[in-house]
């Protein structure tokens, strides 16, 4: 890289580099079909419904494994405002548990004969790989930035102007494409950057493949629900 690039990376900071980098399977992520079927209303109902359920079950999974990275700050953090940033994260999930609740009576979709499909345990199964103290809470948060940074930036682009998301989607479409959870997903991507900056050469690797593989996850996870 020249050094006046070199120097631009570091100004915008690691994370942003690697989204260029990576900006293909960013893009596969965040602008995958069934998203662009969501913003141009011809998405088809029946893989609404089944991201619904099944991303009901990833949450669930989604929910021990923000604690555990909430835990990791808590130990081995050098700013105490991470703690708070998590935490933030972690109590917004209560009301996404009650959401899909109530979203999914709304379609008729009974959570609890819902059965996880391969890819979602797949997905579950890499959470769990994160959740162990051995895994450093530099990689398991850029990990979780990564996942949260995709959903708000899919969401957010059924909320554009020109958009034609059906209005009975639209509030799916908020609870990921709203400011609140914009700035949320920068606090969280700020963390990572700081974090980078002292991390080892390993560490880097570690997350920039957890960062990968959250991708891949992603991608397959809306072609699992598009069916
Ligand atoms: C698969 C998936 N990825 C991300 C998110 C956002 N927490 C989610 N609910 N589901």
């Amino acid at each position: 890289m020249e050094a006046g690039l070199e120097q631009l990376a570091e100004a915008e900071g690691t994370t942003a580099t690697w989204l260029k980098k990576h900006h293909l399977m960013y893009t596969a992520a965040t602008r995958h079909p069934l998203i662009l079927s969501i913003r141009d209303g011809s998405i088809d109902l029946d893989s609404f419904k089944r991201w619904l359920g099944q991303d009901y079950l990833f949450v669930r999974a989604f929910v021990p494994f923000v604690s555990s990275v909430l835990l990791k700050a808590c130990r081995e953090s050098d700013n105490n405002s991470d703690m708070e940033v998590l935490l933030s994260g972690l109590a917004s999930l209560n009301g996404e548990i009650k959401w899909f609740k109530k979203e999914a009576s709304k379609w008729g979709v009974v959570l609890s004969s819902i059965v996880p499909q391969k890819v979602n345990q797949d997905y579950c199964r890499f959470l769990e790989s994160l959740m162990g103290p051995d895994v450093e809470y530099t990689v398991a948060i850029t990990a979780l930035w990564a996942i949260e940074v995709i959903y708000q930036q899919s969401f957010a682009h059924c909320l554009e102007e020109g958009s034609r998301t059906p209005p009975e989607l639209a509030e799916t479409c908020q609870r990921w494409g709203n400011e609140g959870f914009g700035q949320y997903c920068q606090s969280l991507q700020k963390i990572v950057d700081r974090r980078l900056l002292r991390a080892t050469d390993e560490e880097l690797k570690k997350a920039e493949v957890a960062l990968l593989r959250v991708l891949e996850h992603e991608v397959e996870f809306w072609n699992m629900s598009q069916g």
